[in-house]
């Protein structure tokens, strides 16, 4: 497929409104995927500060859909960011949380409510 410069511009500028930045089917609250649906879950374990967090509808944008795969080289949908570098989709981040990578690249981001970033501090 081809990416316009146009829809790459956007694409990099979601990556860039957050430092966790989701692309995903349906909202947060009304997630319209199972594996959308985990991978909000597993966030919200984290502990992950909804002022740190932006997420993606691309059920509402086609191109977005498309171009989000091509952009990661990635072919399916949720896509997580974390300071505008991939990290991957519903099985990484299963995987990642269960390692403990996950809490530490969130916390490394400072991505997370302040309460359980000075929990992990302490
Ligand atoms: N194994 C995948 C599960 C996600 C997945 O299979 N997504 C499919 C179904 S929701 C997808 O995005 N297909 C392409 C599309 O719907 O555009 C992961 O780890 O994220
Ligand atoms: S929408 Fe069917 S598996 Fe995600």
């Amino acid at each position: 497929m081809f990416l316009s410069t146009e829809i790459r511009k956007a694409i990099q500028d979601a990556i860039e409104s957050a430092p966790v930045v989701l692309f995903m089917k349906g909202t947060p609250e009304f997630p319209k995927c199972g594996f959308s649906r985990a991978t909000i879950g597993l966030l919200g374990n984290q502990g992950v500060d909804p002022v740190k967090f932006a997420a993606y509808n691309v059920l509402e944008d086609p191109e977005l859909r498309e171009g989000i795969k091509e952009f990661s080289e990635w072919p399916t949908i949720p896509q997580l960011y974390v300071n505008k570098e991939f990290v991957g989709g519903c099985d990484v981040i299963t995987s990642m949380a269960r390692s403990g990578e996950l809490a530490d690249l969130l916390e490394e981001a400072h991505a997370l409510v302040p309460e359980e970033q000075e929990a992990k501090d302490n």
